[in-house]
């Protein structure tokens, strides 16, 4: 898959998979053995496209820590730039297992050090890190001491429609709204990006819905930063387990439930780190300009 470094990246020449994470559409391109990295227009111009529209792009680069796999960076469909993306992870490591046979990979990433493991039942265990609870680290615009429920609503004041909502960071921002109605109710596309705007964000953020249906499984939706409604977003699944947790609604170890699917996630006691495991699926491959984003199948049944 690797190919000799190349004075230029133009043309369709980065080899890319385009993989389902759950219903999150990723795309794994792989950057090792070249410098340059994929430009948002590139990232704008696929996500544009029917066949090539993706959630995020993971951008597999060559390792720059000693000890670490491969540098991940990750582009949102708008061409931002995202420190962490559970579902995408899990996609990166089952291609590098198919390509290496190895079951066990650290990531580095803009949020830090990502560990990832193919199971023998072949889903995959992602090792999120600690969430972080501070207002400075989701960044909120403004101090609140205890982040397990902030003062934020949408909706008219004498009946608030989203309002509370759990902030983290898991290497990303997160707001989590607990509703006690069907999560289905609740017009998302509307009130996303609207929040996901509100100045309250300075770095803007993830917005799910959450609702609790047992003591260890619960049902989200997510309105993604820099992408729209998806299928699935697994750092909101970790972010709203671990609402659930803090808040006392579930337990540490739940499953929650989303569009795409299920994710089983577990906050773990002895080091505050969150496991996520799900699923991980290639589609189809071909290559792709990381400068304007053109792309020709490997399958030939289709070029831009
Ligand atoms: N789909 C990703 C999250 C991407 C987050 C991104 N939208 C952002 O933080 O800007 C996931 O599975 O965790």
């Amino acid at each position: 898959m690797t190919e000799q470094p190349t004075p230029r990246d133009t043309g369709p020449v980065v080899p890319f998979a385009r993989m389902n994470g759950l219903g999150n559409k990723i795309i794994v391109a792989d950057m090792r053995g070249r410098r340059s990295r994929i430009a948002p227009e590139a990232a704008r111009a696929l996500a544009e496209r029917a066949e090539t529209s993706f959630d995020q792009i993971m951008a597999v680069h060559d390792p720059r820590t000693p000890g670490t796999d491969a540098l991940v960076l990750i582009l949102n469909a708008d061409g931002s730039e995202a420190g962490a993306c559970g579902n995408g992870t899990r996609c990166v490591a089952q291609a590098l297992a198919a390509e290496t046979g190895r079951r066990d990979f650290t990531f580095e990433t803009r949020a830090g050090l990502v560990l990832a493991a193919e199971r023998e039942d072949g889903l995959l265990t992602v090792d999120m890190g600690a969430p972080r609870f501070g207002w400075r680290d989701i960044p909120l615009a403004e101090e609140f001491a205890d982040t397990r429920a902030i003062e934020l609503q949408i909706g008219p004041i004498d009946a608030p429609i989203l309002h509370s909502p759990s902030v983290a960071s898991l290497g990303n921002p997160h707001a989590v709204f607990w509703v006690e109605e069907d999560v289905w109710s609740y017009a998302l596309d509307r009130f996303g990006p609207v929040l996901e705007n509100h100045p309250l964000f300075p770095e803007r953020a993830n917005i799910t819905i959450a609702r609790v249906t047992a003591p260890d499984a619960m049902t989200i939706r997510t309105w993604e930063r820099g992408v729209g409604l998806t299928l699935a977003c697994g750092s909101a699944a970790c972010a709203a387990a671990v609402s659930g947790a803090r808040t006392r609604r579930t337990g540490r170890r739940v499953t929650v439930t989303l569009p795409g699917g299920d994710l089983l996630i577990d906050w773990r006691t002895s080091d505050d780190h969150v496991l996520m495991t799900g699923p991980a699926e290639w589609e189809w491959s071909g290559r792709l300009d990381p400068e304007t984003g053109a792309y020709s199948r490997d399958d030939e049944t289709a070029a831009a």
